[in-house]
C-alpha cells in the first residue's frame, strides 16, 4: 500500500499537524490530498516518472521487491491516466515488481459532490481503463476508494467497487480509518481481496473479514503520524483475519521502510516479530493476490530475497532505522540488483 507518484511534498502540513491540526481539518480546508492533486496535475509525466523511480529505489534498498502503487492524485481522468502510465513505465523498465491500483476515488474533486464524482468514475473513468487494460497499454490490477466520512460514503464506495470488479479489477480499498463506516462489512460482502487502515473497524467487521478471507492491511506509520487509535491487530489475529502490513508511503506518511513498519507494528500494535515478518511478506503478497509467486522463499516462486549482515534475522526489526546498514543484498528474480556499499577503513 503506497501512493508513490506525486509532485509537491507536504512538509508544511507536517508542521501544522504537530501544532494540532487534524488530517481532516487540513483536508477540508483544501489542503492534504487536494494540495498534492494540484501539483500532480501540473507536473509532467517525465518529472513524475523521475521522482517515482527514485522512490522505488529507496524502497528497494529497504528490502521491498513487490510494491502496490496507487494512483489517486489526479482525480480527473487525464491526470489519473498520466499516473497510471507512469506506473506502467516503471513496471516495464525497472526491476521492482509492481501491482497497480486505480484510486480515482481518493478524494472528491473540487467542483463536484461525491455522487457526481462517483458517476464520473463509473461512466467515464472505468470504461477507459477497461479499454486501455484490454489493449495492453496499461496493466491495472486493483480498484480503490477512500471510504470515509466527508469523502466517499458507503453507498458511493459500493457503486465504485462493484463497477471496478465488473471490469476485472481486484477490490483493495481504504476503509474504517478515521470513522467507523462499516467498510469492513462492505468489503467482505463484495469479495474484496484487502482493506487498508481499519483503525475504526467494528467487531462484526473483524468477523466478516475473517470468514471472507479478506486481508487487513495495517499501516503503522499512518496511525503513528496522525496519532490515531491503533488498529486491533491482536484481536484480528485471534479471530483469524489475514493481517498484512504496508508502508502507506505518501506525502502524509513519508516512510519507505518496511523494516521500520514492522518495528512500529511490534511496539504499537503488539505483534510479535514473527507475526510482523509474515504480515510484511507472505500476507502482504496475499493482499495483492500474488502469494502464489511472491512473499516466501519456496520452490516454484519468484526468487526475490534479501541478505542481511547479522547473526539473527530479528535484527532487521529490532534495530529501528538500521536496515540501511543491515541489508547487504537485494535480489529480484535471482539477480542481485542492489549491493550495499562499504566505506573503506571502518
Ligand atoms: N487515507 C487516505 N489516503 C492516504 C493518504 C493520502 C494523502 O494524505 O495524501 C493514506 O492511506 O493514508
Ligand atoms: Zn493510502
Amino acid at each position: 500500500h503506497t501512493h508513490p507518484v506525486w509532485a509537491g511534498d507536504r512538509v508544511h502540513e507536517f508542521a501544522m499537524k504537530l501544532a494540532g491540526a487534524s488530517y481532516m481539518d487540513i483536508h477540508q480546508a483544501g489542503g492534504g490530498i487536494h494540495f498534492t492533486v494540484e501539483h500532480t496535475q501540473k507536473a509532467s509525466e517525465e518529472e513524475l516518472f523521475n521522482t517515482f523511480r527514485h522512490r522505488l529505489l529507496r524502497m528497494l534498498r529497504a528490502g521491498t521487491t513487490l510494491v502496490e502503487c496507487k494512483s489517486g492524485y489526479g482525480l480527473n481522468l487525464e491526470t489519473e491516466l498520466k499516473m497510471l502510465r507512469v506506473i506502467e513505465q516503471a513496471r516495464q523498465l525497472l526491476d521492482s515488481n509492481i501491482s497497480s491500483t486505480y484510486c480515482g476515488a481518493h478524494s472528491v474533486p473540487k467542483g463536484k459532490n461525491a455522487t457526481e464524482a462517483t458517476d464520473d468514475i463509473i461512466n467515464n473513468h472505468l470504461p477507459k481503463l477497461k479499454e486501455l487494460n484490454l489493449n495492453g497499454e496499461i496493466h491495472v490490477n486493483n480498484i480503490d476508494v477512500f471510504c470515509e466520512k466527508g469523502v466517499f460514503d458507503l453507498n458511493c464506495t459500493r457503486r465504485i467497487l462493484q463497477a471496478g470488479k465488473e471490469i476485472g479489477l481486484q477490490i483493495n480499498f481504504h476503509g474504517d480509518e478515521l470513522h467507523p463506516m462499516k467498510s469492513a462489512e462492505l468489503g467482505a460482502e463484495l469479495g474484496a481481496q484487502a482493506i487498508s487502515h481499519l483503525e475504526e473497524i467494528s467487531d462484526e467487521g473483524i468477523a466478516a473479514m475473517a470468514s471472507a478471507k479478506c486481508a487487513a492491511v495495517l499501516l503503522p506509520t499512518t496511525a503513528y503520524m496522525l496519532r490515531l487509535k491503533q488498529p486491533q491487530a491482536r484481536k484480528m489475529l485471534k479471530e483469524g483475519v489475514i493481517v498484512a502490513l504496508g508502508s502507506d508511503f505518501n506525502p502524509n506518511a513519508y516512510c519507505y521502510s518496511m523494516p521500520m513498519v514492522m518495528h512500529l507494528a511490534c511496539v504499537n500494535m503488539k505483534m510479535s516479530m514473527k507475526e510482523a515478518l509474515a504480515a510484511a511478506t507472505i500476507n502482504a503478497a496475499y493482499a495483492l493476490g500474488r502469494s502464489h509467486m511472491h512473499g516466501s522463499i519456496e520452490n516454484g516462486k519468484q526468487g526475490d530475497l534479501i541478505i542481511i549482515n547479522s547473526s539473527r534475522w530479528e535484527h532487521l526489526i529490532y534495530q529501528f532505522g538500521g536496515h540501511q546498514e543491515l541489508i547487504e543484498y537485494v535480489i529480484v528474480k535471482g539477480k542481485v540488483i542492489y549491493k550495499n556499499e562499504r566505506v573503506m577503513g571502518y
